[in-house]
C-alpha cells in the first residue's frame, strides 16, 4: 500500500499523533541518556580522586551565576564549604576563577616555598582587575612592597610625630566639637583623617601640603574599588567594553592622570637632585626612596612609580578606615571593654606625662587586644594567602598545576573553636587574660599571626601593617579619649560584604559628642 495513503487514513483516526508523541518521547529519552553519559564521562575523570567543588551547582551552570552568588553571599558560601571540606583542600568556583582553597595548617610549609613557586603579585592584579583599574604593573614588580618594608617601616619612629600631627588636625576638622549628640558618618571622616597620614608616607611633607593630592589618595581608591567590585560581576569578555559605562571608571582615569601630574614632576626633579649628588638626607617617603633606590628602567619610570604610589594608596586608606570604624563600633557595642581600654589609655598617659611616643603607644595591650579581636571577627577579606602556582607541585594531597590560583579561608582559622574559645563571640580583652598575655606581647596586632590572618601570612603578608597599626592607634586613642559614641536608636552596626571583602558601609551613621572628662592625648 502507498504509505502516503496509509498515513492520510491514520491521520484521520488520530493514531499518527500518538505515534509521533511516543517516538518523540523515545528520542528525548535517548538524547537525555546520551547527554547524561557524555557529561558523566567528561566529568568523571575530573572528579576521580579530585576535590570537592563549592559554589557550582552543576557542571553546565554558566559561571556568571557563580560570580553573582559569590558577590552576594561569599561569607555563607565559604562557611558552608569549610564545614563540608572538614580541613581538606577544595575548589571554590568564584565565577571569575576556580581557586583551590588550602587548609591554613599548610602555612608553615607554604612559607618555606620559594618566591618562584608561589606568586602573590599575579593574584593581587587579577583580584583587583589590574587591566581595568590601571594597576596591571603590580603584576610585574613588587618594588613598592620592598620600599614599604625596607625603607618606610624602619622610618616610622621618625614619621610618628608628623603623622600624628596631621591626623590630629584632621580629627578636629572632621569630628564634632559640641557636647550634644550629633549623627555623623564615621567612614568618610576617618578616611579623610588617614589620607593625611598616608599622603605623608607616600609623598613627603612638602607634597602632602597640597590638599588635592591628599584627597586624591582616597578618591582614587574609592573609584578603583567601585570599578573592581562592579566589574567582577560581569563576564571577563564583556568587561573591557562594559567598564566604560561606569562613571567611576571615567573618574578613576582622571584621578590617575591627576596623580601623574603630581608624582611625575616630583620623580624627575628628585632624580636630578640625586644625579647631582645632593641626596644626603632622603626624606622618609615612598616617592623619594623609590627614586633613590631604583636600579632598573622599570623602577625609574615615572609612570610606573605613579602607579605604584596609587596602588599603595588603594591598599591603605580604606583598609585602615574600614578597620578602625569596625573597631570603634565593636567597642561601642561592648561598654565594659571600652571602659577598660579608656582606663588603660588614661592611666598609662598619666604615668608618661600624657605625651606619647611610638614605643609608649605600642604598649597599650588592651587597645591592641581589642583591635586584634575586631580584625579576627571582621577581617578586610575572608580569603587570604592568595597566590598563583608557578611550578607543578602537590600540597595537602592536591596536585596543583602551573597557573592554578590558590587561597585560604581566613574564617576557617580565625573562627576555629580549637584555637579560640567561643570563636563567634566578641571578647575584646581575650588576648589579655593571664594565660594569653605572654603570647599577646610576643605577637601584638601588628605582627603576622597565622591564627588571625589579619595581614595574610608569609613573606608577602601586608607590607603596610606597621603603618596601619600606628595610624589606627593614633586615631583610636584620640577618639576614645575625646568623644563619646552611641548607636542611633541603640541599633548596632554589622559589617557589609561584597565578594570576599568585608567593609563598613560609607553611609553608616553613629552619634558622637565631646567628652567632658577628656584628658587630651599628645604625641612626640
Ligand atoms: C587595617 C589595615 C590593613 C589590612 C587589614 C591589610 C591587609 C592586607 C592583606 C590581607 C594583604 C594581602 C597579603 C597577602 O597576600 O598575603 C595586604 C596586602 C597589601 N597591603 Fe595591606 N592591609 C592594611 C593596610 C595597609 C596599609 C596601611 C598599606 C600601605 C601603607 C598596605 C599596603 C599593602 C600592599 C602594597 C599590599 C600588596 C602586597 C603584595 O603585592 O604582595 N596595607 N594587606
Amino acid at each position: 500500500m502507498d504509505p502516503l495513503v496509509n498515513k492520510t487514513v491514520e491521520l484521520g483516526t488520530g493514531a499518527v499523533s500518538d505515534d509521533v508523541v511516543s517516538n518523540t518521547a523515545k528520542y528525548s529519552c535517548v538524547i537525555m541518556i546520551l547527554t547524561w553519559m557524555a557529561a558523566y564521562f567528561i566529568w568523571k575523570p575530573r572528579a576521580k580522586g579530585a576535590l570537592m567543588t563549592a559554589n557550582r551547582l552543576s557542571y553546565f551552570e554558566p559561571s556568571l551565576f557563580a560570580r553573582l552568588r559569590w558577590c552576594l553571599w561569599a561569607r555563607e558560601i565559604l562557611e558552608t564549604a569549610d564545614e563540608k571540606a572538614g580541613g581538606r583542600p577544595y575548589i571554590l568556583a568564584r565565577g571569575d576563577k576556580d581557586l583551590v582553597v588550602l587548609p591554613a595548617s599548610l602555612i608553615p610549609e607554604m612559607n618555606r616555598m620559594s618566591a618562584d613557586m608561589l606568586n602573590s603579585r599575579q593574584s593581587h592584579a587579577f583580584t583587583l582587575l589590574g587591566d581595568l583599574t590601571g594597576m596591571r604593573v603590580v603584576e610585574k614588580t613588587s618594588y613598592h612592597v620592598r620600599m614599604l618594608l625596607g625603607r618606610i617601616s624602619p622610618a616610622l619612629p621618625e614619621l610618628f610625630a608628623p603623622t600624628a600631627t596631621r591626623i590630629s588636625s584632621a580629627i578636629s576638622r572632621e569630628f564634632t566639637s559640641g557636647d550634644e549628640w550629633t549623627a555623623f558618618k564615621p567612614l568618610p571622616a576617618t578616611v579623610r583623617c588617614f589620607s593625611e597620614g598616608i599622603a605623608l608616607a607616600l609623598f613627603g611633607s612638602k607634597m602632602a601640603e597640597n590638599s588635592r593630592l591628599v584627597e586624591l589618595t582616597h578618591e582614587l581608591t574609592s573609584n578603583v574599588f567601585k570599578v573592581a567590585f562592579v566589574m567582577r560581576c560581569i563576564p571577563s569578555v564583556l568587561q573591557p567594553l562594559c567598564v566604560w559605562l561606569l562613571p567611576a571608571k571615567w573618574r578613576m582615569e582622571s584621578n590617575w592622570r591627576e596623580l601623574g601630574e603630581f608624582v611625575k614632576p616630583a620623580v624627575k626633579s628628585q632624580a636630578n637632585l640625586y644625579a647631582n649628588g645632593s641626596d644626603h638626607n632622603v626624606d622618609p617617603n615612598l616617592v623619594s626612596w623609590m627614586v633613590k633606590d631604583g636600579r632598573s628602567a622599570l623602577e625609574r619610570d615615572p609612570e610606573v612609580l605613579t602607579t605604584l604610589c596609587g596602588s599603595v594608596a588603594a591598599g591603605s586608606t580604606y583598609s585602615i578606615a574600614n578597620f578602625v570604624c569596625r573597631a570603634l563600633v565593636d567597642l561601642v557595642a561592648h561598654p565594659d571593654v571600652l571602659d577598660a581600654v579608656r582606663d588603660e589609655i588614661r592611666s598609662k598617659g598619666e604615668r608618661i606625662g600624657r605625651v606619647w611616643d611610638l614605643a609608649a603607644v605600642s604598649k597599650l595591650e588592651k587597645l591592641d587586644s581589642a583591635m586584634k579581636e575586631t580584625a579576627r571577627l571582621a577581617p578586610g577579606t575572608i580569603i587570604v594567602y592568595s597566590r598563583v602556582v608557578q611550578q607543578e607541585c602537590t600540597l595537602a594531597g592536591a596536585k596543583l598545576q602551573k597557573g592554578q590560583f590558590i587561597s585560604m579561608s581566613g574564617p576557617s582559622r580565625a573562627l576555629d573553636p580549637t584555637i579560640f574559645e567561643n570563636p563567634k563571640e566578641y571578647q575584646g580583652l581575650r588576648f589579655c587574660t593571664e594565660e594569653n598575655i605572654e603570647q599577646h606581647r610576643a605577637r601584638p596586632f601588628r605582627s603576622v599571626d597565622s591564627d588571625i590572618l589579619t595581614w595574610g601570612a608569609g613573606r608577602w603578608a601586608c607590607p603596610g601593617r606597621l603603618i596601619a597599626d600606628m595610624a589606627a592607634k593614633i586615631l583610636l586613642m584620640q577618639l576614645l579619649d575625646g568623644w563619646d559614641f552611641a548607636f542611633i536608636n541603640g541599633k548596632p552596626l554589622s559589617p557589609n560584604a561584597v565578594h570576599e571583602f568585608l567593609f563598613f558601609h560609607p553611609d553608616n551613621q553613629i552619634l558622637a559628642r565631646r567628652r567632658v572628662d577628656r584628658v587630651g592625648v599628645k604625641f612626640s
